[in-house]
């Protein structure tokens, strides 16, 4: 059996804070097709490793490869170009344009080459994926929590990612909305996108993820399918004392 392709694989990132290593020494491997959870308590330094992989900051050491090129030098747009997207948590459309005009913007700026037309087809083509042709019209603002969660990923695929990275989207959904969401992570998956995720509410680690990578601390403290990790006593430890219920 041939093994997948890398898509993305760190080696040794670090990111310093003045005193404090938030990243410390951060090395794995994610494979073509693969949905990878990245979790860990409050300050583990998720967010700051979601950064050094999208680009909004430089690693103090370490280095990045996307899709086989070294990116560790380079700015968030090439490595967008490259086909890495990012979808937030907090969630900042156009307000007042349009929920397809938004997802355009993205077709448009976020992958070289397309002109108005090709980028409005586009558009449409991700508003149907997304669930969300019914509001093409609508102005953003109009737009529910999910149906703006939608509008995040939907802009994000606009630019055409071969791997997506996601921010806690499912943070302030109700559970029937997060299932909702978790199938829409799993259309992306099966359109042959990898998926890189934080979250934090445990269900949706268990339903989404192939393989699961504990932070704790900066450091990667454990790495494996949800079961293995959830049984890890490092695990255990680490969210001791939290409020995340680690057995889902
Ligand atoms: N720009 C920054 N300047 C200084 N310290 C920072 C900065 N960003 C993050 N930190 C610190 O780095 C550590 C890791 O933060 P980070 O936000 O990456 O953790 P996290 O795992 O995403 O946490 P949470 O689950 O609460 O979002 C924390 O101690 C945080 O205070």
């Amino acid at each position: 059996m041939t093994a997948a392709p890398v898509v993305l694989k760190a080696e040794g990132l670090s990111k310093r804070f003045g005193g404090l290593l938030a990243v410390q020494n951060v090395s794995f491997t994610q494979y073509a097709g693969e949905v990878l959870a990245v979790i860990g308590p409050n300050g583990a330094g998720k967010t700051t490793l979601l950064n050094l992989l999208s680009g909004v900051y430089r690693p103090t050491s370490g280095r990045l490869h996307l899709l086989g090129q070294d990116v560790t030098d380079r700015a968030i747009e090439h490595r967008c170009h490259l086909g890495l997207g990012r979808a937030f948590q907090i969630v900042r459309p156009f307000p007042e344009m349009t929920v397809h005009e938004n997802v355009t913007v993205g077709a448009l700026f976020g992958k070289p080459g397309r002109n108005l037309s090709q980028a409005r087809e586009v558009a449409y083509d991700l508003l149907e994926r997304t669930g969300l042709s019914a509001h093409a019209g609508k102005a953003a603002h109009e737009l529910t929590l999910l149906q703006d969660k939608r509008l995040e990923v939907a802009r994000a695929l606009a630019t055409g990612p071969e791997v997506l990275l996601l921010d806690e989207v499912m943070a302030g959904l109700r559970p029937g909305e997060a299932q909702e969401a978790v199938h829409l992570v799993r259309s992306v998956r099966d359109s042959g996108i990898s998926v890189l995720f934080i979250e934090h509410i445990m269900p949706v680690v268990r339903d989404l993820a192939d393989r699961v990578v504990v932070m704790d601390q900066g450091q990667v403290i454990a790495e494996g399918t949800y079961r293995e990790v959830t049984a890890n006593p490092q695990v255990v430890s680490a969210y001791l004392g939290t409020e995340t219920e680690l057995h889902a």
